[in-house]
């Protein structure tokens, strides 16, 4: 297990502004001025009420979208994280259902014609640790969403990105699963020593799984507040009802209703 030691930054982001052009809003700006850095290993989450911004910074980050102003440097250097270095997870699973499950985890490997018997041998470790053992020649359309969700994230980690955006992914699954899927998201962050960006609309969840908050006010997007979580890991299911879980969430939520005010 690597250990933690979120000090050296692998993301920052520099006076990020963007703007969106729609034929009833010219230049409509949607983020304005955002100043972020993101420590190597760090588990970074961002809140803030609908249309804040959240996914159009995480696509900035992840080099998805074009921003209108400001810069973005990954390990020092001026430009968003290479494709082989970072890993994408959104709400919807988005798998090709003619691949099976191994297929499917592969499928980054595939395009980007890495070493496949490294992502082979790093795709049997993702099974095992998301549980997904037994399903690998499954298609699917004959998984859960959860077991979906699962798969999409082993496909994001197969070649071990330095980096992981992971934009709601838990959004559309029921609060059991969510939680199941938390812990072994908080494993495999501990595992992998990945640097974390995550957007939630979850508070529990974000503290749960964060060294960091960052909560997002709207119009224009910004940052209004950044919460430190400095809780004892493992985090387990007790967790949720320690005094000072909820005091940090309570925290968070003050942040967050003031962020929904300033809108
Ligand atoms: N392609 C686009 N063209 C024009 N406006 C856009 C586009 N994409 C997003 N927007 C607008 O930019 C703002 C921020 O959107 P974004 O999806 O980043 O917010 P969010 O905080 O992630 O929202 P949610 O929590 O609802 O997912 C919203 O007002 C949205 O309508």
């Amino acid at each position: 297990m690597k250990t933690m030691q979120p000090t050296e930054p692998i993301l920052t982001v520099e006076n990020v502004s963007k703007s969106y052009s729609s034929s009833n809003a010219p230049d409509a700006l949607v983020l304005s001025s955002v100043n972020l850095s993101i420590a190597k290993s760090e588990f970074v989450s961002i809140i803030g009420p609908s249309g804040c911004g959240k996914t159009t910074l995480m696509k900035i980050c992840a080099g998805l979208l074009s921003k209108s102003g400001g810069t973005v440097s990954f390990a020092g250097k001026v430009g968003t994280p290479p494709p082989s270095k970072m890993g994408v997870v959104f709400q919807s699973a988005a798998l090709l259902p003619w691949r099976t499950v191994l297929a499917n985890i592969l499928l980054p490997a595939t395009i980007q014609h890495a070493d496949m018997d490294r992502a082979k041998q790093r795709a049997r470790e993702l099974l095992d640790m998301l549980n997904l053992k037994g399903i690998e020649s499954k298609y699917p359309w004959e998984l859960s969403g959860g077991m979906q969700q699962r798969v999409s994230i082993a496909r994001s980690l197969v070649l071990e990105p330095e980096v992981l955006f992971m934009d709601e992914p838990f959004g559309a699954l029921d609060a059991m699963t969510r939680e199941k899927l938390n812990l072994d998201l908080q494993d495999i962050h501990a595992r992998t020593g990945a640097t974390i960006m995550f957007v939630t609309h979850n508070i529990a969840e974000a503290v749960f799984l964060s060294d960091r908050i960052i909560a997002m006010a709207a119009r224009p997007g910004r940052i209004a507040d950044i919460i430190n979580v400095d809780l004892f890991r493992p985090r387990t299911q007790e967790s949720y009802v320690d005094d000072d879980f909820r005091e940090i969430e309570t925290r968070v939520r003050s942040s967050f209703d003031r962020a929904a005010a300033l809108a």
